[in-house]
């Protein structure tokens, strides 16, 4: 037979690991820890020595102690004084068996183990197994322990408060026979004097437990700190101080913290039942010190909930919350969101641990692909982006290589549209992304950054190193990509090429001929200078990083730009990364999907198939993708349509989360307070998706410490009704780039009040939001005319004044619409329509062809024959 080890014996004897040690030091002893094992003779007089005990077990029992620390909270410190005295001798010696107690005894204590071990090794019969059986399922001082246990839920309040309202004194008794017998096996005498009598006051309690959190530091200090400054004291059981041993062991300790977790759900429910029936059943002692254990409950909580939800998977009513936090000075209501951080800290106050619930990305893993054979990969061209500052020659430098002009052809001067063409050095391909020049589109280049290999770092060589060049370096670094850096526009005379060198030094790009790695190469967009070398560079870079890629597998890649034509539909810029994509082939990308219809290459020519590192503009999906989705070719167009419509679900909770305020509870309320959190929704709707994440970068940026942007929607397409819904039900604004409303979004947005504002340039959106953000800019109107009318006959009403009977000769009139009348050419008056009638009901609308009643807002001076004209302020378009 093994021998038993000291815990184990310890649960045999329902005795703890502590009391037996102890036992064996005043016996000289010596064992290390409640691991040790023990000798079989120390093992039988353990056994002789503590066996009797056993039966003296029923004595102890009735420890149910349930508490409700926002009562507490409440209650005052002669009523808890009171209470903790008379009501609570368990609670107060179950932490002076830890609490007390030098704080390595409790880490000698695996406090986490123990539940675990007895459930596992009850079964094999270390215990006598009759003691299970033995304990019956209306064993309710087991239960009662189980509650005692679980004291720091308020949940099980009730059972408190029933047990308050009730006589206690013979529980409290029993309690006492308990409390004098675990003095004599565990106290030092200086203890036994402090815990006699009325037991230990309070205060000492919380000293200890706050001995216990201060080692643990963290929360729980904080925490602790929190309600002495109150002068609160909640009992958390002793065993409050294992939680931060918890989290230490975090992960090693889970699946204990699933047992509790089951143990919890399983027997809770049960427990308070038997232990309103059968209360005068007695407890095994032995179940008592692995029960004091099971105290902690842990939750899963999500990064970002509501009091309620919170309240519920705590098990509190959501009044405990919000009445504890109130006491803390913040206001919340049970609807509110409060971030993980914030929730954790509450649940600590009602002696929870929390766990954060792991969000899978269905996306994420959908994407997912296992390592490919090293064998099938075959060499491919480098895909190169260029980067830098603005107006250092990017597009210039694209350009010069592509032999083509693409500056005049842009609006505002910015590049906004990214291509992707394929250069021919000696043989050897490369392929160019072109990637746009304005801070605007970082996002994209971040995107470049991870879909290329070589990044052309553009510097002037007259302006040096600017900030959107820092940017850029960084981002290259942290895509890992290699920087060659083109010094251009060395044909000018202020060009200084050594200045450049030593500016980028400073960033860890230095020089060849300094004795460093990074290839610079003087160009000159303008004359051609240099750019065969840069070529020859890009090669051998190329060469360096020995990129490849397996061609002979489905095809998958990024999506570079798409946009909807009229005539052929969603047309995408792809750039294939992996395998090869073929006319016919079943894609998905992002919420989009379907069979490629038909392939073109960078110069415009219908191709059918296009291997690695190839960019092909094509068609056939039933959707416009996101720029920088990946796109996957599928085994059939059923596979396709799945992937897509996972993604649209999925895409649909993300953007759920992240609409949800991100502001946390500390900031909502500081920003509140003072009346300096203001928020500027915005839905962004542009003719390709570049452009519309160009403007949600840019427009991201303005947010500064009193108004957060924050872009609801971002899409491809005209603002439509929904995009004026979306704004509308969250005060947002619309902004349009290239494109327009439909008829029915510009009904409603006028109907609701939204703000629609087009643009042609982005610089144009940028400024005005940031002008909106500043001094919130007054929208421009222009007239519309609506309709013209004759007066055809005038009547005098009292308390009305005059009415203009008039015909309708062209468009319409509308009620409360603004009106001019014109006699004889000239306005004699401008106002508003006070009422509009056919016959006498008062109507909405009166159209050509129709007679009706006007009158006019404090006009009177009707006269036959007048001319009235009807008109709208509209906002126009920028
Ligand atoms: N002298 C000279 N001028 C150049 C050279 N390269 C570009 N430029 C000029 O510099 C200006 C900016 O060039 P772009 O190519 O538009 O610069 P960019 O970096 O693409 O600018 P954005 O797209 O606005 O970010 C243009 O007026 C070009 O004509 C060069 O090598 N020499």
């Amino acid at each position: 037979m093994s021998k038993i080890k000291v815990y184990e014996l310890a649960k045999e004897l329902g005795k703890t690991s502590k009391e037996l040690m102890e036992f064996l030091a005043e016996k000289n002893i010596e064992v290390k820890s409640h691991m040790s094992a023990l000798e079989d003779e120390d093992t039988e007089m353990l056994r002789k020595a503590f066996g009797k005990k056993k039966e003296e077990g029923p004595k102890k029992k009735n420890i149910v102690h349930v508490f409700r620390p926002q009562n507490l909270r409440d209650s005052k410190p002669g009523n808890r004084q009171g209470r903790s005295q008379g009501n609570r001798p368990a609670q107060g010696q179950q932490e002076r068996s830890q609490g007390s107690r030098p704080v390595q005894n409790q880490a000698e204590r695996p406090q986490g183990n123990r539940p675990a071990q007895g459930q596992a090794e009850r079964p094999q019969g270390s215990r006598p197994v009759q003691n299970q059986a033995e304990r019956p399922q209306g064993n309710r001082p087991a239960q009662g322990q189980q509650e005692r246990s679980q004291g720091g839920r308020p949940s099980f309040g009730q059972a408190d408060r029933q047990r308050q309202s009730r006589p206690v004194r013979p529980s409290g008794d029993r309690r006492d026979d308990r409390r004098e017998e675990k003095r004599e096996d565990r106290r030092e005498p200086g203890d036994r004097n402090r815990g006699r009598g009325t037991g230990r006051p309070s205060g000492d309690r919380r000293d200890d437990r706050r001995e216990d959190r201060r080692d643990q530091g963290g929360r729980f200090g904080d925490n602790k700190d929190r309600q002495q400054r109150r002068g609160q004291s909640i009992p958390a059981p002793a065993l409050e101080g294992q939680k931060p041993q918890r989290n230490k062991n975090k992960g090693k300790d889970d699946y204990k913290k699933k047992d509790y977790r089951n143990d919890d759900e399983d027997r809770m429910p049960k427990g308070r039942k038997q232990k309103q029936e059968q209360k005068p059943q007695m407890q095994k002692p032995q179940h008592k010190e692995q029960k004091q254990e099971e105290t902690i409950k842990s939750i899963v909580i999500p990064e970002v909930l509501t009091i309620q939800e919170l309240a519920d998977k705590m098990k509190v009513v959501p009044s405990a919350i919000v009445k504890k936090l109130f006491m803390q000075g913040k206001i919340v209501t049970v609807n509110q969101e409060v971030d993980y951080e914030t929730a954790e800290e509450i649940a600590l106050e009602f002696d929870i641990l929390c766990e954060k619930e792991e969000v899978v990305d269905v996306i994420e893993e959908l994407l997912k692909e296992d390592e490919e054979d090293e064998k099938k990969m075959k060499k491919r061209p480098p895909v190169v982006c260029v980067m830098g500052h603005v107006d250092h020659g990017k597009t210039s430098l694209l350009d010069a290589i592509r032999h083509t002009n693409v500056i005049d052809r842009e609006a505002g001067g910015i590049t906004q549209h990214i291509g992707a063409y394929v250069a021919e050095v000696n043989g050897e391909k490369i392929t160019f992304l072109d990637t746009p020049g304005h801070e605007a589109f970082t996002a994209m280049r971040m995107r470049g950054a991870n879909s290329t290999d070589i990044a052309i770092l553009v510097v002037a060589a007259d302006d040096g190193v600017m900030p959107q060049t820092v940017e850029a370096i960084n981002h290259a670094k942290a895509a890992g990509i290699e920087i060659v850096v083109a010094v251009n526009k060395i044909d000018k005379p202020s060009a200084n090429i050594d200045r450049v060198k030593q500016e980028l030094a400073e960033y860890e790009l230095i020089p060849e001929d300094w004795g460093g790695s990074t290839v610079f190469v003087p160009v000159s967009a303008k004359t051609g200078e240099g750019l065969e070398d840069l070529m020859e560079m890009l090669i051998l870079t190329a060469e360096m990083l020995e990129l490849k890629a397996n061609p002979n597998r489905r095809a998958r890649g990024l999506v570079i730009e798409a946009q909807l034509d009229k005539g052929k539909g969603s047309v995408a810029t792809v750039l294939v990364q992996k395998g090869t994509l073929r006319v016919g082939d079943p894609i998905a990308a992002g919420s989009a999907y379907g069979k490629v219809r038909a392939m073109m290459d960078d110069k415009g020519r219908r191709v059918k198939e296009a291997g690695p590192s190839m960019p092909v503009e094509i068609l056939g999906l039933n959707d416009v993708p996101n720029a920088g989705e990946v796109f996957v070719g599928c085994k059939n167009e059923k596979e396709a349509r799945n992937f897509a419509e996972t993604f649209i679900s999925q895409s649909k909770v993300k953007l759920l989360e992240e609409t949800k305020s991100k502001l946390s509870l500390d900031d909502l309320f500081t920003q509140i307070q003072e009346g300096n959190l203001k928020e500027l929704g915005i839905v962004v709707k542009a003719d390709v998706q570049g452009s519309v994440e160009a403007i949600k970068q840019s427009l991201l940026k303005l947010s500064n410490d009193e108004v957060v942007v924050k872009i609801i929607h971002g899409g491809v397409g005209a603002i439509n009704e929904s995009d004026v819904s979306l704004a509308s039900a969250s005060n947002a604004i619309i902004i349009g780039f290239n494109v327009r409303p439909d008829a029915t979004a510009k009904e409603t947005a006028e109907r609701e009040g939204v703000d629609i504002r087009l643009y042609r340039v982005i610089y144009n959106a940028i400024e005005d939001v940031e002008a909106a953000m500043k001094g919130m800019l007054d929208p421009v109107f222009e007239e519309k005319v609506l309709g013209h009318a004759e007066v055809r006959q005038t009547f005098k009403a009292s308390g009305v004044g005059t009415i203009a009977g008039a015909y309708v000769l062209d468009g319409t009139f509308e009620r409360d619409c603004q009106t001019r009348i014109m006699r004889d050419g000239i306005v004699i008056y401008d106002g508003k329509l006070a009422s509009l009638k056919r016959f006498k009901d008062d109507v909405k609308e009166v159209r050509a062809g129709y007679e009706c009643g006007f009158v006019f807002e404090n006009y009177n001076d009707i006269k036959e024959g007048d001319q009235v004209e009807s008109f709208k302020m509209v906002e126009i378009p920028r």
